[in-house]
């Protein structure tokens, strides 16, 4: 496992990409990578042969590189030698629950830092190794928790192990007929554990619901001892403590286990593409469809500016679309994917009726699926290309969902010059949507790292004042500084009054959240 890229192969940007970025971007310089290497472990001999007694523990520097930080751009670049990743002193892999426990105790003991490590895809520094007050620091890697413990296919209720990533639970509970239906970007490194959490949303979230919706209950070992919150598929036996879990980002405890509601496998999923003029009619149209019950599972808009992309990339095939949007009058472009997975079409489609749409059809609707997760991929060969990469999102309400879209893209106008700034909506509901910003800039050579710095909190300055800081990336350290002022200093106390309850000693994930 690399941190520096997100396959180990490469995947180059075909030429006409190429070319387009060229000339609507402009190119950087490539970035040398430097080579990074792991400080000395500062793990005593005690703390590791009590560690060692209960699961193995490696303080080999590669494995300790392995997980040192997510996958956010920031990431990309330390471990390409621009700026210092934390490595933790040590990688921790627990084969089971109870032993989940017993190194919890292990680490207060020994007073040792634990980072919980799913797939980390975390894009909010929630997995970077950060020791707090603590004499060291160990990534608690989940990888071994990979079963599915059962499955209830009368209820539809399945519990999977928290280091089951996104594929093996979808072929798990394929051979019972089920699927989860959560699938995000990082659906092919991300885990269940991590899905719980970080409050994760999939691409489908409209149909299935965000990851949140779908837990019935989640086992925790906390420093404290072992905890399940959630018994039953809906309860008012006091205030839902499954929810208290669900986002606290491994500072309350380590999930081991999560028991969810699946669905059957969607016999005929389908997915088409269609166009609308501008962004505030598609915005209209995706807040109707929300309101009257008519949404896809998969529901997306894209903006003028994330729809000429995905036409510039598309090659051959846009100037023939891009002709026939001429044809039908249509002047600024924003691409709707729509995908049926578990919803009735015939809905959405009643609700089309009589609206300003263009159908382009099954094979743009494919055309999505298929390259549905080369967003990270790409980003590789972008950073490769001398372009500073990354994305931003929220969610508001529906009567600020443009105003929040322009203050976000001025705010970054401001500090980058002249960037590229895409937006879609991805997730939609009754009340509002989130925004989803992709940013392409020429790479600073000079400051990199100091570069995005900047336009991280010019742009979360903005989404503060108008929306959450974050709809599913979570709060991570990145995020910290704007989180008290969302939750206010009582809602910051309860969290933290928590946290004391569960983790007296501060041991797990110092420097996330709160
Ligand atoms: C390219 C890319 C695309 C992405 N797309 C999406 C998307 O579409 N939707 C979305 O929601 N997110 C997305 N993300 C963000 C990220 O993938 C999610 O936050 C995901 O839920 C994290 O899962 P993970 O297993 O990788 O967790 P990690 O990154 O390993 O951890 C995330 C946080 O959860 C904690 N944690 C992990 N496992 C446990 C556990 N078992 N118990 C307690 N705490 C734990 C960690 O300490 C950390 O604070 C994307 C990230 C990338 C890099």
């Amino acid at each position: 496992m690399t941190r520096a890229r997100w396959t180990a192969e490469t995947t180059p940007l075909p030429p006409h990409a190429l070319a387009w970025l060229r000339d609507r971007v402009g190119l950087g310089e490539p970035l040398p990578e430097v080579p990074v290497e792991a400080p000395d472990s500062a793990l005593s001999e005690d703390a590791f042969t009590a560690l060692e007694a209960v699961c193995p523990v490696s303080v080999d520097a590669g494995d300790r590189l392995a997980r040192a930080g997510g996958l956010s751009y920031l990431d990309l670049l330390r471990h390409r030698g621009h700026g210092e990743p934390a490595v933790p002193d040590g990688v921790v892999r627990p084969g089971s629950p109870d032993q989940v426990v017993e190194i919890l105790k292990v680490c207060v003991e020994h007073d040792v830092a634990v980072v919980p490590f799913g797939g980390g895809t975390s894009v909010v520094g929630g997995v970077e190794a950060l020791r707090g007050d603590k004499s060291a620091v160990v990534a608690l890697d989940l990888g071994g928790l990979s079963e599915l413990v059962s499955v209830d296919p009368v209820s539809r209720v399945a519990v999977l192990q928290a280091g089951v990533t996104g594929p093996e639970a979808e072929r798990m509970l394929g051979e019972h007929g089920f699927t989860l239906g959560h699938v995000p970007q990082s659906f092919e490194r991300a885990t269940i554990g991590g899905f719980a959490a970080t409050r994760s949303a999939g691409q489908a979230s409209s149909g299935y619901g965000r990851f949140e919706d779908v837990v019935e209950s989640v086992r925790v070992a906390t420093p404290v001892g072992e905890w399940v919150a959630g018994a039953a598929p809906a309860s008012a036996a006091g205030p839902d403590l499954k929810q208290l879990v669900l986002g606290s980002e491994g500072l309350f405890g380590v999930i081991t286990e999560v028991s969810v509601r699946v669905r059957p496998r969607p016999r005929d999923p389908r997915y088409e593409g269609f166009v609308v003029d501008g962004w505030e009619a598609g915005a209209d149209l995706v807040r109707a469809l929300a309101q009257d019950g008519a949404l896809a599972d998969v529901t997306r808009l894209s903006d003028v500016d994330e729809t000429e992309v995905a036409l510039a990339l598309a090659g051959s095939r846009a100037g023939v679309v891009k002709k026939y949007l001429r044809f039908r009058g249509v002047k600024n472009p924003c691409l709707v994917i729509l995908g049926w997975e578990c919803r009735s079409r015939a809905t959405t489609m009643r609700a089309l009726a009589g609206r300003k749409v263009v159908r382009l059809g099954g094979a743009m609707g494919k055309s999505w699926l298929h390259g549905r997760f080369n967003g990270p991929r790409q980003r590789d060969a972008l950073i490769d290309a001398g372009v500073c990469v990354e994305t931003l999102e929220t969610a508001t309400h529906w009567s600020r969902v443009s105003e929040l879209r322009e203050a976000v893209k001025t705010a970054l106008r401001a500090e980058l010059g002249d960037p590229i700034v895409m937006c879609h909506i991805s997730h939609a509901y009754e009340t509002g949507a989130s925004l989803y910003f992709t940013v392409l800039v020429p790479r600073d050579l000079d400051d990199p790292v100091r570069q995005w710095e900047r336009a991280k909190v010019a742009a979360s300055d903005a989404i503060s004042r108008l929306g959450t800081i974050t709809h599913h990336h979570a709060v991570g350290r990145d995020h910290r500084p704007w989180l008290a002022g969302e939750i206010g200093p009582i809602g910051t106390d309860v969290l933290r009054a928590v946290k004391d309850r569960l983790d007296p000693a501060g041991i797990l994930n110092p420097g996330k959240l709160i």
